[in-house]
């Protein structure tokens, strides 16, 4: 095993997480997951999608709580169908809702489920004491937790998937009912977690804008398939291509730059052009200025995360992202 629990074969670092055609019906007939095939590498993974995708039924299925009802899924390299105990015991869970006891201490709460993740007394308590302080709750460990503010029980909830030294945290939306300092302030943590501890994590939410800030890697999910998986580097890396916007006399530009070779394509305003070398610069430029026309705006383009995760991406974008030969 790696230091961090992920399994490693002949010195090679599997997925943390793999499905293959990963599928759920519920009772009643709701098809909450359908043939999704994932893999997620250790780093922090957001996983997308709006309420009710499929998040938390992917979850249970990866902490061995729920069966699947087609496909497979391994969770550290083991199997959820038969494995699930162990894999409880190596994984931290925040679950997404309000699940506290409002009358015991928190240092009391995530002790109990240090032990009952099979830590000796001891080992509990001290574990316990160290996530409450991770997490920035040191003064307030022996306060019950009836009487801590909903950003405070959501940090107590973090503290618990801490205890146990898991090699993956699953946290369920951390940042639910957080006020916008709250949910910056669980963010940060969440990234540290994920960073100088090196735990691997998956933080499931609806809200891409917010954890893009942290991540990784990103999965969407749309109505329990696939919509993209894809590293963050890869998505907000420029894309080869230039946007031209004119004034006027678009359409004698576009006829201009496709007389010289190049692939133009029209979208709203602008034109984009793909950039196969530094001489397609050169060559929009000159022909703005030889036509003479009034330039507004020439630049490399870049795509906000949000917008490449958009339902429409993959056919919007993808008749412009591949240069042409
Ligand atoms: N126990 C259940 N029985 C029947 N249908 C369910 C059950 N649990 C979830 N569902 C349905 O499965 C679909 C996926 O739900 P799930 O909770 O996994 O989505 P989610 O992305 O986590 O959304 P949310 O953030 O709102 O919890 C939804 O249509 C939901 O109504």
């Amino acid at each position: 095993m790696t230091p961090h629990g992920a399994p490693a074969h002949y010195g090679v670092r599997v997925s943390v997480i793999e499905t293959q055609d990963l599928g759920k019906r519920y009772p009643g007939g709701v098809t909450a997951l359908a043939g999704l095939t994932v893999s997620v590498e250790p780093g922090i993974t957001g996983l997308v999608g709006a309420n009710g995708a499929g998040k938390s039924t992917l979850i249970k299925i990866l902490l061995g709580l729920l069966p699947p009802s087609d496909g497979t899924a391994r969770v550290l390299g083991h199997d959820t169908r038969t494995d699930g105990e162990l894999i409880r015991a190596r994984v931290g869970y925040m679950p997404e809702h309000d699940c506290l006891p409002p009358d015991v201490s928190a240092t009391e709460f995530v002790t109990h489920l240090g032990r009952m993740t099979g830590l000796p007394a001891t080992a509990a308590k001290e574990q316990a004491a160290e996530a409450l302080r991770h997490v920035g709750l040191h003064e307030e460990r022996y306060r019950q937790i009836g009487t801590f503010s909903t950003g405070m029980k959501q940090r107590v909830k973090l503290a618990q998937a801490l205890v146990g030294d898991p090699g993956l945290l699953l946290l369920d939306e951390p940042t639910n009912g957080l006020d916008p300092a709250g949910r910056d302030a669980m963010l940060a943590l969440i990234h540290r977690i994920g960073t100088e501890f090196g735990i691997a994590v998956v933080v499931a939410s609806h809200l891409l804008s917010e954890i893009e800030r942290i991540c990784d890697q990103l999965i969407a999910i749309e109505g329990g398939r696939l919509l993209r998986a894809a590293t963050l580097s890869s998505m907000t890396q420029n894309v080869p291509w230039l946007a031209v916007e004119v004034e006027e006399g678009a359409d004698r530009l576009a006829a201009h730059l496709g007389a010289h070779g190049l692939t133009v394509h029209p979208e709203n305003r602008a034109l984009l052009i793909p950039v196969a070398d530094d001489g397609v610069f050169d060559l929009v430029r000159d022909a703005v200025a030889d036509l003479g026309l009034p330039l507004n705006r020439m630049e490399q383009r870049r795509h906000h995360v949000e917008e490449l995760f958009s339902a429409r991406q993959p056919t919007d974008l993808a008749h412009v992202a591949e240069p042409q030969p």
